[in-house]
């Protein structure tokens, strides 16, 4: 397992190896015990000799062989604690095989009802609080609509909030509601807002005292501790970046000297800075604020409450501990006891502790605005692919932030940003969060549907390989070298499958071979029931679900197929009124790749009995079929319960 320590503390002056870069193994990981799989993989790998690395690396056969005799031998007396699972993090469920027709690329993708498995968080604000607008966003894709109580008060999100409610009413989109808090963030507080000029050189003083007016000489922050935190020499980043996703508006200083609480800065690049907050940051530093603040409790006990909220996004979460306590506070506010948390890592000392907060944590936030500063640039890409691997195999959502900035103020994205949606969603992230550009920036909708179009564009491909529909296959001469491609039906022999970009069929092993054995029922029930999807080319999966695990223990094996997950509600009592579970659970799997989530009427039986009584299944067939998902003669597979047992069905429908 790649440990998050390990991530900052490689070192560069690594020897020069064809293909993916190995790092050693660190301190850390080398000190660190084996356990019996681990020792296991040791073993395997060391027994599997080059070839077998080659492989896992090397995607297509030939390149394979010419690759493996440069690749240095697997030292047997060293250990790679970190390297299988490095690999399959980093590239071997990728596998963008050789010879991919170039043309093929330019062919518009058909019109079809297949959805983007990957979700969309939008944050709504000033360019993106009209019900016109949201309902926009809504069919553009958004599943998730995100609150930064960083800004604006509770009275204006709640404005918004019912804005929302009109628009999925009007939409019938369903949409989930995230309150993000302000947490441990150091700001600058310019009330006047006037502009603020910073020259290159000169230098300005960052003070505690707030009744001060900002100036070009002065800046009133929000923490009184700072000065006891930095020293001379040390940077620290202020803007509006994290808001404007423009860097542009961003000033570095260095500290130069301490006067009691004051924090005498020089400034390194001119800038002017509008608004009334700037965010500051200072590189690796441990701020003494707690992750959850008064502010942020009275927004969740007040607004949070009021409006059910689905999940609370802890900003700046550091150590499992700061999980522990929100969920405790929130235990003991009703309804949101059943609030998922999600950890946003934004700062090395998150990072750190990573292992830990997944553990807590429903779900994880790769806070990349925060983040990208903390870390040195040459190390975010890691993060990413360790991250996104260990929520995948622990079954919990990764969603991705600061995607598409520059479309804050651009009707296109570059062309980085582009790659780096579906790179994203190819490392397996499961939604991708949208920030600035949906929030203040021009383009909300179009924003959104780029985005959306990308992660269509990736689902496509996913599933059209999971089906093995179009593929076409190449045959190899004896020799192995590549002859010519033909279509799959006129030759059976030496296949490579080309347009293949995730090999769902490794992924699933690696998945299966984590977690171990013996499997929990349910989830050996989750695993077989993609399994079966696939192998029977099934259009798509209807899971029953109540507290909506078993949906998730799906979505965990990645089918290729959406999952329909039918949430049957639950008479509950709290002793004081008997209510209907079901709306949380559904509402939560809008964060969750590839969940498309339905409440079911709690009258209906499971099944028909007769020909005439509505079902649930009925039902659900009957929604797939609306929306175009399944017709006529494809095949279905069903994962519920029957009397006490779970089951997995494969069903085919007549016409
Ligand atoms: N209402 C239902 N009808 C039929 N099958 C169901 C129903 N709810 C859940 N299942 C099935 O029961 C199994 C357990 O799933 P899951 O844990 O999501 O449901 P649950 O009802 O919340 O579970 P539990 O019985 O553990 O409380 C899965 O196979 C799931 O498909
Ligand atoms: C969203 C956010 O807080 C970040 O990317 O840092
Ligand atoms: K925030
Ligand atoms: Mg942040």
């Amino acid at each position: 397992m790649q440990s998050s320590a390990c991530i900052l503390s490689q070192k560069r002056k690594e020897r020069f190896v064809p293909g993916p870069v190995r790092s050693k193994p660190c301190f850390r990981c080398e000190k660190a015990k084996l356990s019996g799989r681990e020792k296991e993989e040791a073993r395997e790998r060391r027994q599997g000799g080059h070839c077998r690395l080659a492989s896992d690396l090397y995607v297509s056969p030939d390149t394979a062989f010419l690759v493996a005799p440069l690749l240095p031998p697997l030292r047997s007396s060293s250990r790679f604690p970190d390297f299988d699972q490095g690999g399959s993090m980093h590239s071997t469920n990728l596998l963008l095989e050789e010879p991919i027709r170039m043309v093929s690329i330019l062919e518009p993708s058909k019109p079809s009802f297949f959805p983007a498995m990957t979700k969309i968080v939008g944050t709504l604000g000033p360019k993106s609080r009209s019900v016109e607008v949201i309902s926009a966003c809504l069919k553009a894709g958004m599943s998730v609509a995100r609150f930064d109580f960083s800004w604006g008060d509770i009275g204006y999100h709640q404005e918004t909030l019912e804005n929302l409610k009109v628009a999925v009413k009007g939409t019938k989109k369903l949409c989930a509601v995230m309150l993000d808090t302000v947490g441990p963030e150091l700001q600058v507080v310019n009330k006047s807002e006037k502009a603020i000029l910073l020259e290159a050189d000169a230098s300005v003083i960052l003070t505690p005292d707030q009744e001060k007016e900002a100036s070009s000489e002065l800046l009133p922050i929000n923490f009184t501790g700072l000065s006891k935190a930095v020293t001379p020499g040390d940077t620290i980043f202020m803007g509006q970046y994290l808001f404007t996703g423009s860097e542009t508006t961003s000033v570095w200083l260095e500290v130069s000297e301490l006067k009691g609480d004051d924090v005498v800065c020089t400034i390194k690049n001119s800038a002017t800075l509008a608004g009334s907050l700037f965010t500051l940051h200072v590189s690796q530093l441990h701020i003494s604020l707690p992750t959850l603040t008064e502010a942020d409790k009275k927004a969740i006990s007040t607004w949070g409450v009021r409006n059910k909220i689905d999940f609370l996004s802890l900003s700046y979460t550091r150590h499992a501990e700061d999980v522990r306590e929100a969920r405790e506070f929130l235990s003991k506010l009703g309804d949101l006891s059943q609030t998922q948390i999600f950890a946003k890592i934004e700062s090395v000392e998150g990072l750190t502790h990573f292992d830990e907060i997944l553990q807590e944590a429903d779900g994880i936030i790769l806070s990349r605005g925060n983040l990208g500063i903390d870390l040195p640039p040459e190390k975010v890409f890691l993060f990413q692919k360790a991250a996104v691997y260990k929520c995948n195999m622990a079954g919990k959502p990764a969603v991705v932030t600061r995607v598409v900035d520059s479309m804050t103020d651009n009707l296109r994205p570059t062309r980085a940003e582009a790659t780096d949606v579906a790179n994203a969603i190819l490392d397996g992230s499961d939604a991708i969060l949208l920030g600035a550009e949906t929030l203040r920036g021009l383009y909300p909708v179009e924003t959104i549907s780029t985005v959306g179009r990308i992660c269509y564009e990736v689902s496509l491909q996913l599933n059209k390989n999971g089906w093995l529909k179009f593929i076409v296959k190449t045959l190899l001469s004896p020799e192995g070298n590549i002859k010519r491609s033909l279509p799959l039906d006129l030759y059976g022999y030496n296949i490579l499958q080309a347009e293949k970009v995730f090999n769902q069929d490794l992924y699933f092993k690696k998945t299966v071979k984590y977690v171990g054995e013996p499997m929990t029922h349910l989830e050996s029930i989750a695993s077989s029931a993609v399994r079966a999807a696939i192998k029977v080319k099934a259009s798509i999966i209807i899971c029953f679900t109540s507290s909506g695990r078993a949906a998730r223990l799906i979505a965990k094996y990645r089918p290729t197929m959406p999952v329909l997950s039918v949430v049957v509600p639950r008479l509950k009592t709290n002793q004081l009124r008997w209510s209907f579970s079901g709306a949380f659970e559904a509402r939560q799997s809008l964060i969750v790749r590839g969940l498309f989530p339905m409440l079911a009427d709690p009258r209906h039986p499971a099944e028909s009995t007769g020909a005439s009584n509505e079902s649930v299944l009925k039902v659900a067939l009957d929604h797939g079929k609306a929306s175009g998902l399944i017709k006529s003669h494809d095949r279905v597979v069903i994962c519920q319960k029957v009397g006490d047992a779970s089951v997995v069905k494969i069903i085919e429908l007549e016409d």
